[in-house]
């Protein structure tokens, strides 16, 4: 079922598409963030494709993420996840949803900085918490204390995820309400970017 869309400003759009170009619009942040539900929305919305780096990995290998970590360990994963990235990030535009740890690899962020465009998405921990507790399909959260655990993911990696372009606050709005505020925060780099030359 095709879920009803708010009609986003035509000039918002073009405005977004303009700033893309042929880069790709890359969400990162926490689990639960909601990186590919808001990123699948904002494709379409923006009618370009749409690609999940999770998914991308478990077409590849033929593995679930649980099972690649247990397999291989997440040193593997992420190496695999690297180069999956890597790989995407060559063509666009498309939106590209990241796994929760890709952009806290060194050699991804900065291609990610360099060649695409990123937008994280910003969540509390009891939001994130509330979302990722109701599925174990996350293998860094099976501990002793997952939501601790969440709680330690989110202090390392707010520094870090805070080098996106852009970032957009994530919580329980309706999903195409903060797909549309991903566009109008991209759309509006249309206007700086004009501005840019007489300053
Ligand atoms: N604004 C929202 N309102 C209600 N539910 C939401 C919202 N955004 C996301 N969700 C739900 O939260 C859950 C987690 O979202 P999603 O899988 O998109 O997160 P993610 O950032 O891709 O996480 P991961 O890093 O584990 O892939 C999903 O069930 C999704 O439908
Ligand atoms: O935050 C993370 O490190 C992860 C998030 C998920 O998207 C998966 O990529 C995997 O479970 C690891
Ligand atoms: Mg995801």
């Amino acid at each position: 079922m095709t879920e009803p869309q708010p009609s986003l400003p035509e000039q918002e759009i073009a405005s977004a598409r303009r700033v893309l170009g042929r880069r790709n619009l890359v969400f990162v942040g926490l689990m639960g963030a909601g990186k590919s539900a808001i990123g699948r929305i904002v494709a379409q919305m923006l009618d370009i494709p749409f690609v999940d780096s999770d998914h991308e990995i478990e077409r590849v290998s033929r593995m679930s993420i649980p099972e690649l970590f247990e397999a291989y360990g997440e040193a593997e994963f992420r190496a695999l996840e690297a180069r999956v990235i890597k790989r995407l990030l060559r063509t666009g535009p498309r939106v590209l949803s990241t796994g929760g740890g890709a952009f806290m690899n060194d050699a991804t962020r900065a291609t990610v900085l360099a060649s695409g465009l990123s937008v994280w998405l910003k969540a509390d921990l009891e939001v994130l918490w509330t979302r990722v507790s109701k599925r174990d399909s996350r293998p860094l959260l099976k501990t002793a204390n997952p939501k601790q655990t969440l709680a330690s993911l989110l202090e390392q990696r707010y520094p870090v995820y805070a080098e996106a372009d852009v970032t957009v606050q994530s919580r329980d709005d309706p999903k195409e309400t903060i797909a549309a505020e991903a566009i109008a925060a991209i759309a509006r780099l249309d206007g700086e970017r004009k501005k840019a030359p007489s300053q």
